[in-house]
């Protein structure tokens, strides 16, 4: 793993936050061979306490290694009584099944107060401990099954979720929806995960439903995603569903954050599917033509054979399991209990060959990068020498009066001047 010395600089603060979901984390960053690296100003960090969670400047070689070791401890210390009896009680009641704590739980990893976040990531810490307790106990295997959800407006995923969330919690299972909503990050409302597209499940006590937060930028609300997702395997719930709508980069996103990845699609005509991008159905381990009943029993027929052909042109993501294409019907039943066969043979497949946990694993490292990205652009965005000049900057590219990639090294510049 290299980053740029250059870069740890100006974010020697932002590096010392950063809270990464791992009960114990050692990580070594090497300054690597970026030409950055070779800067004679090229300062690294060390940490200045025991327990590595105040940083200071380290005057010396760019090679020298930097070290990073978060234990439990650093995200207790530091909080007030109150934090921390806010925390225990949170913790108490989500190990205990509360739905009242999850929901606190999940608007907490939600808030973007910076305490509140602070004490979100104490909260996740202990879940994240828990929870690697309960899988010990299970001989190493997840206790959890993330599955994620994508189809075009109207493909009929709430209908299905109904239905599937309900045969699920009928043969004891506990299932949570969340969602992953790009079109509440604009408008500020939110198409999926509404309680009122799933009336009977949302009454289920064994079934949790969770709106997309209706502010926030994607990369936010991947963040929170992520967590309310640690929060619900806390919470006791093994099926964990995400549903996200399939236009711009939200499914992307999530199929970064589950084990299998499902498409639903309708079985709607050429033209009307040509707004499925290719990369989607790369992405599918289970293509689902929905409908399938009456007179779309033809069409999505046709569909499934279309899918099929199209998917062995695909290349293979996974060494053991090969993308299937099914028929279903949420309103006659018919399909969904042979589909949810597949998902656990999928599941099985995945497990004994090791891929699960292997996709788990880089799944935490797209994390990490994701979170350190996000976070990198919004101090840049938001530093006191370039954020009257940004707006500037970019009159004089839209004009043409500057390159972009000109503008970009004068603020790159102004930025790196001023610590
Ligand atoms: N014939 C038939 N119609 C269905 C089936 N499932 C859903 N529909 C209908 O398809 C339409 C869209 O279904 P929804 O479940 O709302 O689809 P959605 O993908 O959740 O749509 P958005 O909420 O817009 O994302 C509704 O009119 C449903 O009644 C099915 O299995 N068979």
């Amino acid at each position: 793993m290299s980053i740029p010395a250059l870069l740890l600089h100006p974010y020697q603060h932002l590096l010392s936050s950063l809270r990464v979901p791992s009960p114990r984390l050692h990580c070594v960053l090497h300054s690597g061979k970026h030409p950055a690296s070779r800067a004679p100003s090229a300062e690294l960090l060390k940490p200045s306490g025991h327990h590595c969670t105040k940083w200071t400047l380290l005057s010396g070689g760019p090679r020298r290694a930097l070290c990073a070791q978060a234990t439990l401890k650093d995200h207790t210390e530091g909080l007030s009584d109150k934090e921390q009896r806010f925390v225990d009680k949170l913790y108490t009641g989500l190990v205990g099944r509360q739905r009242a704590c999850l929901a606190e739980a999940i608007t907490l990893v939600e808030s973007t107060h910076a305490r509140k976040k602070e004490l979100a990531q104490a909260l996740l810490q202990r879940v994240l401990t828990h929870h690697r307790e309960q899988e010990r106990l299970n001989q190493g295997k997840p206790l959890t099954f993330r599955v994620g959800l994508s189809g075009p407006p109207g493909a009929g995923k709430s209908t299905f979720i109904e239905y599937f969330g309900k045969m699920l919690t009928e043969r004891g299972h506990r299932l949570s929806v969340l969602a992953v909503d790009p079109s509440s990050c604009t408008s500020g409302g939110s198409l999926l995960g509404d309680k009122t597209r799933m009336i009977e499940l949302s009454r289920d006590m064994n079934a949790y439903i969770r709106p997309s937060p209706t502010s926030g930028t994607l990369g936010g609300v991947t963040r929170t995603t992520n967590e309310a997702i640690l929060l619900c395997e806390g919470g006791g719930y093994d099926i964990i569903l995400i549903e996200t709508v399939g236009v711009g980069q939200s499914e992307f996103a999530v199929a970064d954050m589950v084990d299998m990845f499902v498409l639903l699609l309708p079985p709607a005509g050429g033209d009307e599917l040509q707004g499925i991008k290719r990369g989607i159905i790369e992405m599918a381990d289970l293509v689902v033509v929905t409908k399938s009943d009456g007179d779309l029993v033809v069409p999505a027929r046709r569909i499934q054979a279309e899918y099929v052909s199209a998917l062995k042109l695909l290349r293979r993501r996974s060494g053991v399991w090969r993308p299937k294409v099914i028929r279903i019907s949420a309103r006659s039943g018919e399909g969904i209990s042979e589909m949810w066969d597949t998902m656990r043979e999928f599941q099985r497949v995945m497990l004994a060959s090791g891929e699960l946990a292997t996709k788990r694993q880089k799944q935490q490292k797209v994390w990490m990068w994701n979170l350190i990205q996000e976070n990198i652009l919004e101090h840049f965005k938001t530093h006191p020498s370039i954020r009257e000049q940004i707006p500037l900057m970019e009159r004089k590219v839209l004009s043409g009066a500057l390159s972009p990639g000109l503008a970009a090294d004068l603020l790159l510049k102004a930025f790196k001047s001023k610590p």
